[in-house]
């Protein structure tokens, strides 16, 4: 799994857990527990880091590990009767050595395949045969890729339905410094007002409060500006049609037993999702969700981003 220019390795992370570190050759890394399938460290090639994980986080079963990236499967949230964001994330996952062909190139990057079936325990609560294959992807430019194919292989001819998300926190300056572009004008649910229906005003999202939204039928490019480190998040998605935004803020920070009370302050959830809509697969039939992440370097002051908004001076 490894060449001269990349590398993959499996070591032991926090608790003896085990984790997977891939390394690219300028020197930007990730890193992934086989515990949730979990991403919780991505840095550039500077090293600095680029995802939040709580200082407080628990990484031990089975509480979710709080921060990285976070798979919601089968359930996002509470939209059905599991438990809140479904099972996988706190899941062992195992090492996939033989996948099935991928049409994505990923000769020269460094990258996993993580694969998750359902325990005897885990069918009592969700009835269902799958295989989910997660390929973790650092690219040469440092980008970090997820992909998911979910695959219904039950025997009994059902189908199933499913919500998802990756759950991604990303580590930002200050929360009050960042602003999120792609989500203007489109309409959301509401999580803080029983998932109730609205539609987002005219400008760029800037946070000021608690936000639990859910954008729905969102564009395939969502911009996380941080104007105090100068630094853009792209996110690019694919299959996941809408995008969910959370900052639980200083009431709910200080609920959570593995979250700093301030630490509100140093991260935004922006998730690729597929809420709205629940993905329905009949057997044999397999669905793929794409996420990818770039960290560009970015002097942009309010507007930039969009040049019509630079023109019209607002
Ligand atoms: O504490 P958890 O289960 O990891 O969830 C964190 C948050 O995850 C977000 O995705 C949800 O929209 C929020 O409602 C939720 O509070």
């Amino acid at each position: 799994m490894s060449s001269e220019r990349v590398s993959v390795e499996l070591c032991k992370g926090i608790n003896g857990l085990d984790k997977v570190v891939l390394r690219e050759v300028r020197g930007s890394s990730a890193e992934v527990y086989l515990y949730g399938g979990q991403v919780t460290s991505w840095k550039n090639d500077h090293g600095e880091e680029l995802l939040f994980v709580s200082n407080k986080a628990i990484f031990k079963p089975p509480k979710a590990i709080r921060g990285g990236i976070p798979i919601c499967f089968p359930q996002f949230a509470s939209h059905g009767s599991l438990e809140q964001h479904g099972f996988a994330r706190n899941r062992f996952w195992t090492i996939d050595n033989d996948p099935p062909p991928f049409p994505t190139n990923s000769s020269n990057k460094a990258f996993v395949d993580l694969i998750l079936r359902p325990s005897e325990e885990d069918m009592k609560i969700w009835p269902h045969s799958y295989e989910f294959r997660l390929r973790v992807t650092l690219g040469s430019g440092g980008d970090l890729m997820l992909t998911s194919r979910i695959r219904n292989t039950n025997t009994d001819g059902k189908s199933f339905s499913f919500t998802f998300a990756y759950h991604t926190y990303f580590s930002v300056s200050d929360i009050s410094e960042v602003r999120v572009e792609g989500l203007e004008t489109l309409d959301y649910l509401d999580n803080l007002k029983e998932k109730q229906r609205f539609t987002e005003q005219g400008d760029a999202i800037t946070f000021e409060f608690e936000v639990d939204k859910i954008y729905l039928s969102t564009p395939t490019k969502i911009a996380i500006l941080d104007h105090e480190k100068k630094r853009t998040f792209v996110l690019r998605k694919d299959g996941l049609p809408d995008a969910v935004v959370w900052n639980p803020w200083d009431r709910k920070a200080k609920a959570m037993a593995d979250f700093g009370d301030d630490e509100y302050k140093h991260m935004l959830c922006v998730e690729a999702a597929a809420v709205e809509k629940p993905i329905t697969l009949k057997p044999g039939e397999e669905w793929r969700g794409r996420q990818e992440l770039s960290a560009v370097p970015s002097s942009y002051c309010s507007g930039q981003l969009d040049p019509q908004r630079v023109l019209l001076g607002s």
